[in-house]
Order: structure tokens, then C-alpha cells, then sequence
């Protein structure tokens, strides 16, 4: 747990209408210092309105701001050499040439990453020269991460960094993040990847409707319940399998041939399972033990109806 008052980011009861409808609605979260911090949530559940508020571009109606102990909008010059900000879409001027603006931004801090160093870690060397409006934007989206952590900043808020990115920049982006905590700077994202906020979140915050439904680590979240999966041939009498397994345990058929059993899964629980099967001339494929997934638990707490 951090402290009060030594987080990275520190939101009490947060509100933002827009007209009468709130888009952030009495949130309240702690973004620890050295960690990465992912916001998840539908569509319209107040991620990019909390963020915007952080980075000084909006205002809150109601509730307490601290980004590095202090107000992003009073404070802001101070703020401004010691957070990277890259936004959903651009942030960078549409004439102004990828090596020169980047360039441009590094000048502008004390100890800046190298820019040609960066640009190539992210391939965009080759388009150094190349304005902004003409980058792909994917390529766009590059420069703006490399906009965003040039000089080396304590904080970085990056919204949804990897949309729309091919694996490639995606992998590089995500070891951009990982070089960046390990160097102690904090980092708060937003992403709709749930693999990445498995991969690189230390901690992940749920947030629908404006306000926080759940947070934790990843482990946290998925929870430590195992479950056992395996393909077989359709139509095993499922009633005599889980007669043979301790009592709670449940398993279901579905699609035809896919089994899932849930149970305590421990070592004698497989032994039944393979024995059983075995015993019924039943060869078990892709047989794998798993834990929910950060997917499974965010549609369970935010439901399965597209959002408006
Ligand atoms: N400038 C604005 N004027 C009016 N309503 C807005 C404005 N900006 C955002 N909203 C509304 O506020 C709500 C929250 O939007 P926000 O962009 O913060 O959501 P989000 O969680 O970032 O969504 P997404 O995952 O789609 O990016 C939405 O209902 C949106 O329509």
C-alpha cells in the first residue's frame, strides 16, 4: 500500500459532468509511485475524462487532484518538465517534421533521452523527416509515445498506447513501458488489451460508469481458482465423471467436445480425471489448467452489453 499523500497520482471522489450526465462520478484511486497503473473499462466509463483531469487539460467539478503531491492545474509549470502526457489521438502538430519536433521536445529538458536512439527503437527512423499528418497512425502513434517520455519524465500518462498498433510496435511499446518502470518512473495507461494490462500493469483499475468496481494486481483480480479444460469426444457422461470427483465440483460440456471442470484442482483431482478417462477408452486432447483471465473477470464485473 502507498502512504497517503506519496502516490504518484492521488484522485478523492472525483466528479466531471457533462451536462447533467456524469462521466466521472465519485472516483477515488491511488496510482503507486516506480509502478505501472492500467485503467480498464467500456467504452464511455470516464478513463479518458480522469486522465485529461490529471494532466491539467480539464477540470474536476468536485472532489481532490494530486499528480506528484501537487495541483495539475495551479501547478502546472512545475508539473510540466516532470510528466509525459501521450493522448488518445496526435498531440503533435500536424506540419511539424517526426526528428525535428521530437528534437525540439528534448531541448526543452535537462537530461533528455537521446532522440535518434529513440526514434529508432520505435522504427521511425526512416521517417524522421516525414511531417506528422503524413505518418501512418500507427507511426503517428509512435511519435507520440516518444513525444511523451523523451525527457525522461517521473510520470507518464499514456491513453490507450497500443490501439491499433501492429505486434510489432506493440512489443516494442510494451518494453518501452517495462524500461521505464525499471528506470522508477510511474506510469498510468489505459488500454482495452486485457493481455496487456496482465503483462505489464502492477496494478489494474476497473472503472465503469465513473467510478472504480474493482482494483487489485492482476493475480488479485483472477483470483487463484484453477479450472481444468480439456477436447474429447462428444457426449461423456459427465453425471458419472463428477460422481467420481470431490463434492463442489462441476463440469459442463460446451461447445460439443470442449469440457470444462471446476473444481479445487490439485494433482489426485487430475489423476481422476485421466483415470477416468482412461478407463472409458476416452483420449483427452489440448487438457490444460488454467486461471480466469483478467478478460473473464472484467466482463463479469462490467456485463456483456455493448455499451451505448
Ligand atoms: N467534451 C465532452 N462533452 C460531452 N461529453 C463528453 C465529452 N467528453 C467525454 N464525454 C462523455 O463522457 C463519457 C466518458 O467519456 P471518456 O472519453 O472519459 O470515456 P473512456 O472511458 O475514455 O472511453 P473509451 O474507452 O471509449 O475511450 C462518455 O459518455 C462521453 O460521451
Amino acid at each position: 500500500m502507498t502512504p497517503p499523500g506519496d502516490g504518484a497520482v492521488e484522485l478523492g471522489s472525483l466528479v466531471k459532468r457533462y451536462g447533467t450526465a456524469a462521466a466521472v462520478d465519485g472516483l477515488s484511486l491511488t496510482a503507486a509511485r516506480g509502478a505501472v497503473t492500467a485503467l480498464l473499462g467500456p467504452n464511455g466509463a470516464g478513463k479518458t475524462t480522469t486522465i485529461e483531469i490529471c494532466e491539467g487539460f480539464r477540470r474536476a467539478d468536485a472532489g481532490t487532484v494530486r499528480v506528484l503531491g501537487l495541483d495539475p492545474v495551479a501547478d502546472a509549470r512545475a508539473l510540466k518538465p516532470r510528466v509525459g502526457v501521450m493522448p488518445q489521438s496526435g498531440g503533435v502538430p500536424g506540419t511539424a517534421r517526426a526528428g525535428e519536433f521530437l528534437k525540439l521536445v528534448a531541448s526543452f529538458h535537462a537530461t533528455p533521452l537521446d532522440p535518434d536512439a529513440l526514434l529508432a527503437r520505435l522504427g521511425l527512423t526512416e521517417h524522421a523527416r516525414t511531417p506528422f499528418r503524413r505518418l501512418s497512425g500507427g507511426q503517428q502513434q509512435r511519435l507520440s509515445l516518444a513525444v511523451a517520455v523523451v525527457g525522461r519524465p517521473e510520470l507518464v500518462f499514456l491513453d490507450e498506447p497500443t490501439t491499433g498498433l501492429d505486434p510489432q510496435a506493440r512489443h516494442a511499446t510494451w518494453e518501452l513501458v517495462e524500461g521505464l518502470r525499471a528506470a522508477g518512473a510511474s506510469v498510468v495507461l489505459t488500454t482495452h488489451n486485457m493481455d496487456e494490462a496482465e503483462r505489464l500493469a502492477d496494478r489494474v483499475v476497473i472503472v465503469d460508469h465513473g467510478r472504480v468496481v474493482a482494483e487489485g494486481t492482476p493475480v488479485e483480480l483472477t483470483g487463484a481458482e484453477r479450472q481444468l479444460r480439456f477436447r474429447a469426444r462428444p457426449g461423456l457422461g459427465l453425471e458419472e465423471l463428477i460422481s467420481a470427483l470431490p463434492a463442489g465440483s462441476a463440469a459442463k460440456e460446451s461447445p460439443a467436445g470442449h469440457y470444462l471442470i471446476e473444481a479445487d484442482v490439485r494433482p489426485e483431482l487430475l489423476a481422476t480425471v485421466t483415470a477416468w478417462c482412461a478407463s472409458h477408452g476416452v483420449l483427452t486432447e489440448d487438457l490444460r489448467i488454467e486461471r480466469r483471465t483478467l478478460e473473464d473477470v472484467f466482463l463479469e464485473l462490467t456485463g456483456r452489453e455493448l455499451r451505448p
